[in-house]
């Protein structure tokens, strides 16, 4: 039996802030234990209330099962809400709180570990765990009715057993603990049956997964679950790269992400530099083997964000395969360079280091909220006296200005399908119908970005996707339009290991073990 205690908590006035979007969770019993004790008008102020604590449900769990309800009910992403750290402690209690009823005790670096590792691995293995719980269900519609918040326990529980292979029980009386104060007793007893005739047939290597097995369709529903990834996107890589290496990337997007974290040179940081802080914070990390500022780091990035080396702008995190996109456009001092779809700016800032105080980067972007992102991350790099910033849809301003370049960067919204290992998410948002409007939206801005580099100056499109038809297809159906321009090989700006046969930049997750992406220069030769 849980024992919920009350607690006086001050809270500050963000903690108080209620979520953008608040979640309803349906068939929530109301006269559950657990309800919010609220101080009785007048003995407090509004700042001092009286709130439930609950020791006994393990914290890791509950702010897993909130933050997992945030992503998928209140339009959070997942990447964001694992950045925050340790500082947001009390504010992530508090949504605990609004959604479950209670508190628990505070997360301790255990628990934030844990908790990034099961929502990442949660979300990234949704279809998989959906896929076991729905056939260990009675039959299909109690799995079809379930509540969110249930059902957020059981992917916990299934994950934590199946993928992390934590101590069954142990996970099966934690969650049951979960449900019966989270939502009501019979939901304990639910959630009980299921986990434990999970722990059965794994126990007995019997997990219930489709086989691999009849025609193209059934193959790509089959691997769709297996690797958990929507049946679109399995059809779609295994026609363009073969079964073998669909399932190879599907295993790297479902790997935990790494990260790149690059010297910020503006303010006098070296890699040497940034390493001996990695040092003292006992980050483990390797440098980058292909580009100078940067250094790889696998874990301990809450470590880096806590101790403010991000905050203060002595670096950022930066994936290399987007560093060696700016080493295509190859920025010197002195010049000007138009960067067409420029926010939140990771580009932007690396190419305005690099012109080491002389030149410019005019960073245009549609977006007003991405853009002043930029302009504020620039000044604390201290980049902003090379960095001007153009609030615009660069298909009017192109129509209307009479700027011309000799470097015009066009970094285009794309699918993202080369960034899936860090976004976990995003797999589930992207639809099929979203590329052919994307195609479009980068043969108009491609179209717009052209007409703004000057004779012999070079455009450069980049994208983080892999996908061929938003790269090397956008680049051929443009050369088609734009006789006067011409492919220029890359060569000269990327290890040849990155360079593909046409000569574009290819950053491929499986070979390379970086984020996807792709770049082209084409020069303009009228
Ligand atoms: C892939 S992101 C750019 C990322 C950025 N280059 C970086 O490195 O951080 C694409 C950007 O294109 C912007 N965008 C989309 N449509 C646009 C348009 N019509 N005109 C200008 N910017 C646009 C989006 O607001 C978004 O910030």
């Amino acid at each position: 039996m849980a024992h919920l205690l009350p607690l006086r908590v001050f809270l500050s006035s963000q903690t108080q802030e209620t979520p953008s979007k608040p979640l309803k969770l349906s068939k929530r019993s109301n006269n559950h234990k657990t309800s919010i004790s609220t101080a009785k008008k007048g003995l407090l102020s509004p700042s001092h209330k009286m709130h439930k604590l609950n020791l006994e449900v393990s914290p890791h769990r509950a702010v897993s099962a909130v933050r997992l309800m945030r992503i998928e009910f209140g339009g959070a992403f997942a990447d964001l809400l694992n950045e925050k750290g340790k500082g947001s402690g009390d504010n992530e209690m508090g949504y605990v709180e609004r959604t479950l009823g209670f508190r628990t005790r505070d997360l301790d670096d255990r628990d934030l570990r844990l908790v990034t590792d099961i929502v990442g691995g949660t979300i990234r293995w949704r279809r998989y765990l959906d896929h076991l719980i729905g056939s260990l269900c009675h039959d299909e519609s109690m799995f079809r009715s379930m509540e969110p918040l249930l059902l957020q326990i059981l992917r916990i529980g299934f994950y934590e057993i199946v993928k992390l292979n934590m101590p069954p029980y142990a996970v099966v009386d934690e969650n049951v603990k979960l449900a019966k104060v989270a939502l009501r007793p019979g939901a304990g007893n639910m959630v009980n049956g299921i986990l434990r005739k999970l722990v059965l047939v794994k126990e007995n290597n019997s997990l219930p997964l489709p086989k691999l097995e009849g025609d193209s369709r059934a193959q790509a529903r089959a691997l769709a679950t297996l690797y958990s990834h929507p049946v679109w996107m399995v059809r779609r890589w295994t026609k363009y790269l073969g079964q073998e290496e669909a399932i190879q990337l599907m295993m790297w997007n479902n790997s935990d992400p790494s990260f790149s974290l690059r010297a910020n040179a503006a303010k006098g940081i070296t890699r040497d530099d940034l390493v001996m802080q990695l040092n003292s914070l006992k980050v483990p990390h390797e440098v980058s083997l292909h580009l100078d500022d940067f250094v790889r780091v696998k874990i301990g990035l809450q470590n880096v964000i806590r101790a403010g080396l991000l905050k203060e702008g002595l670096c950022s995190v930066q994936d290399e395969s987007a560093g060696l996109a700016v080493s295509v456009v190859d920025p010197q001092p002195g010049e000007d360079i138009i960067d067409c779809c420029a926010a939140p700016g990771g580009k932007t800032l690396y190419m305005a280091s690099r012109l080491r105080g002389k030149g410019k980067v005019h960073a245009i972007d549609i977006n007003k909220g991405r853009l002043r992102i930029l302009k504020e991350t620039a000044k604390l790099q201290k980049v902003d006296g090379v960095v001007d910033t153009i609030h615009a849809d660069l298909r009017t301003f192109a129509e209307n200005s009479p700027m011309k370049s000799g470097k015009v960067l066009l970094d285009a919204p794309c699918s993202g399908l080369g960034v899936l290992s860090k976004r976990s998410d995003l797999r589930w948002n992207r639809r099929l119908e979203d590329m052919e409007q994307l195609k479009n939206l980068q043969d108009e801005l491609l179209d717009a970005a052209s007409t703004l580099v000057s004779s012999g100056g070079v455009l450069i499109y980049s994208t983080c996707s892999i996908d061929p038809e938003e790269n090397n297809d956008r680049v051929e159906a443009f050369l088609v339009r734009h006789p006067e321009f011409r492919i220029d090989p890359v060569n000269r700006y990327v290890p040849s290991d990155f360079v593909t046969k046409q000569g574009f930049y290819f950053s491929d997750p499986v070979k390379h073990s970086l984020d996807g992406a792709f770049a082209a220069r084409l020069v303009r030769t009228l």
